[in-house]
């Protein structure tokens, strides 16, 4: 019986895309405080702001194409004969793009909340502070995305594909930020193998067992094949 493969994917996989990650040289990060772009009070104290450095990497992400990565991973759900679970950090759509399937954790660009009823619509483009809930029609509308103190989504379903996967990958994340951070433990704790595949060591390299060190768009396709 094929065995079960867990993959989490960080900024890194979506970087030869042109798509920033957040902690390297000119990284997202670098140019942005966390606490005023990232948290429910930053979104509290200056929607405006958060919303023009969401809407700018919405648009860009709407206009990136999947690498060889991206396109590797879907490759492998498609063909593999056991169950591959694609468990993703990013919010861009990129996986999709692929023709994947992924669970997206910490949120999507291209969908919008309303933090009065809970609703989700399409992100317009372009969202500005007040923007209407079309279900409760209040102005409370935000992006779909998991700010630094929220509960990340979908964690009850991740924790059950980790205590029953027989491979744990880990692709271009920098191991910084919990709890995805500690996905690993749980696999191998769980009896799963575990590879890294960075383009650098990260803050996790040591609870892998193997590693592939270089750029995503060719470690992952060698990786797969
Ligand atoms: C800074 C850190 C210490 N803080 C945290 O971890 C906090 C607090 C915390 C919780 N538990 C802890 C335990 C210890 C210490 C702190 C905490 N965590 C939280 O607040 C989380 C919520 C965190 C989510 C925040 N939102 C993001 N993103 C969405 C926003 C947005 O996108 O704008 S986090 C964001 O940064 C994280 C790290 O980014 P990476 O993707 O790894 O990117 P990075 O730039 O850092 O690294 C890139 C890597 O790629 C490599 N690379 C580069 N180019 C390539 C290339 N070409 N090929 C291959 N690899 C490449 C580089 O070498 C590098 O290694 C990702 O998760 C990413 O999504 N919520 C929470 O804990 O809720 C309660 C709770 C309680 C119980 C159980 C569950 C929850």
């Amino acid at each position: 019986m094929a065995g079960k493969i867990v993959v989490l994917t960080g900024a890194g996989i979506s970087a030869e895309s042109g798509l920033g990650t957040f902690r390297d040289e000119g990284g997202l990060w670098a140019k942005h405080r966390i606490e005023d772009v990232a948290t429910p009070e930053g979104f509290a104290r200056d929607p405006a702001l958060v919303h023009r450095f969401y809407n700018a990497r919405r648009i860009q992400a709407a206009e990136a194409l999947p690498n060889a990565a991206h396109e590797a991973l879907a490759r492998l759900q498609r063909d593999w004969p056991g169950e591959v679970v694609i468990v993703t950090q990013n919010v861009d759509g990129l996986h999709e793009k692929a023709g994947a399937t992924a669970i997206h954790m910490h949120g999507e660009l291209s969908s919008a909340l309303c933090y009065r009823c809970g609703h989700r619509w399409p992100s317009p483009p372009e969202m500005a502070p007040g923007e209407p809930c079309p279900a409760c029609h209040a102005r409370a509308g935000r992006p779909d995305i998991v700010w630094f103190g929220e509960m990340p989504y979908h964690m009850d379903e991740i924790a059950d594909h980790l205590q029953t996967c027989d491979l744990f990958a880990s692709i271009g994340t920098s191991g910084q930020v919990y709890p995805a951070a500690g996905f690993v433990q749980e696999a191998a704790y769980a009896g799963a193998r575990t590879i890294e595949l960075n383009l650098a060591d990260s803050e996790i390299s040591r609870a892998f067992e193997d590693h592939r060190v270089g750029p995503a768009s060719r470690v992952v396709p060698q990786w797969v094949a």
